[in-house]
């Protein structure tokens, strides 16, 4: 059966965009959520035993999943982590704790199962697809030239797209690649503006010197390239990494294929928020797992309207906040359809 074949009746295949002019043709007319399926949702929650609205956010969690899968009841049966990974060329003005080479030697991590993604993985039950893209060839140093090409930016953005599987109940998009909060803090300057150190952080772990040149840094590459930048597509290019394109499509490419979407940390919230400013309202379909210990993440996110589930100090990535949160819509879930109504169990509903 060809991939298209296999496809839920009504659905499209995912495109590979040719030009940044469609891309963003698409990026303005994305399906709409099912509210029907999300009101169904909301009716079973008020029936079962508890005191209405007592589950809190795990409520609207399920009321999510149904929407955004476009289904009642919603499933989380086959959850889907992709890590992307891509090296920078901004890494070698010293911005990470680490040299380039650990990207490469992480994906071998990842595909042996030693990374903290695979243990969180396999307790959601999610399958884990990596996708290592062109490492051995790192993205521009972005003080200098554009990151990418528009060709270079559309292939790593159509490789995203097409790593996330139709049939995936969730998507948890992560990323690995040694000197990428320089970047994502550079994206959120670029698009949001504001006080440049407001947007840096310690990443893997740069001392208090280096702080102050990943800001000094994002000034500059900012200024240098602003006339060049008129919205989040122009900026993720620019700016950007492959990695980060990669998550950006896979968002996108989650939204086309009724698959709702956990957010993870800084970097991938970033991926997110060139979506956001190229977009007509991009992230509907996405929450967002954690806030991550980057300054600017907490930032971001107000900026972008969304509330993190968990707070739980995470500073790695790797799509690691992100499946934390999706483990706890599976639990959501659960007690959505394990739980007996009022009626079921022969318990009062409350004060007539
Ligand atoms: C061993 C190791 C595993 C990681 N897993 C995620 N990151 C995280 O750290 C990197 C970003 O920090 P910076 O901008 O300071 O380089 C990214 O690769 C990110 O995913 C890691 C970093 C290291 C060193
Ligand atoms: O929030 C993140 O995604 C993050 C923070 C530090 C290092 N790597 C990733």
């Amino acid at each position: 059966m060809s991939a298209e074949m296999s496809l839920a009746s009504g659905q499209q295949p995912i495109p590979s965009f040719e030009t940044l002019a469609s891309l963003r043709k698409a990026l303005s007319q994305l399906p709409q959520g099912d509210t029907r399926a999300a009101e169904a949702a909301a009716a079973r929650e008020g029936m079962l035993t508890k005191p209405p609205g007592s589950l809190g956010r795990l409520e609207q969690t399920v009321a999510w999943l149904a929407r955004w899968q476009g289904r009642y009841p919603p499933a989380m049966d086959r959850p889907q982590t992709c890590v992307f990974a891509g090296n920078h060329g901004i890494a070698e003005a010293g911005v990470s704790a680490y040299p380039p080479v650990v990207t490469e030697q992480m994906v071998l991590n990842f595909e042996r199962g030693g990374a903290a993604i695979n243990q969180l993985s396999a307790e959601l039950g999610a399958s884990m697809t990596v996708i290592p893209l062109d490492l051995a060839r790192p993205v521009k140093n972005f003080l200098h030239a554009p990151a990418m090409t528009e060709s270079e930016f559309l292939k790593a953005f159509n490789a995203g797209m097409h790593a996330v599987r139709p049939d995936a109940s969730i998507l948890c998009p992560g990323e690995m690649g040694i000197g990428n909060t320089t970047s994502a803090s550079a994206l959120c300057l670029a698009l949001l503006g504001g006080p440049a150190v407001e947007w840096c952080g310690r990443g893997s772990g740069v001392s208090d010197d280096v702080l102050k040149r990943k800001a000094e840094i994002i000034s500059e590459a900012v200024e240098r390239h602003r006339e060049s930048i008129d919205d989040g597509l122009d900026a993720l290019r620019i700016l950007g990494g492959r990695e980060i394109a990669a998550m950006a499509g896979a968002i996108l490419a989650a939204r086309l294929l009724s698959i709702p979407v956990m957010l993870d940390g800084f970097i991938c919230s970033a991926a997110a928020l060139a979506l956001y400013c190229s977009g007509v309202d991009p992230l509907a379909h996405c929450m967002v797992g954690h806030a991550s210990m980057e300054p600017g993440h907490r930032r971001l996110l107000a900026h972008l309207g969304l509330r993190p589930l968990l707070d739980l100090d995470l500073r790695l990535g790797e799509g690691t906040g992100a499946v934390l949160g999706a483990i706890l819509a599976k639990a959501a879930l659960r007690c959505h359809l394990g739980m007996a109504t009022f009626a079921e169990a022969g318990v009062d509903s409350g004060a007539a």
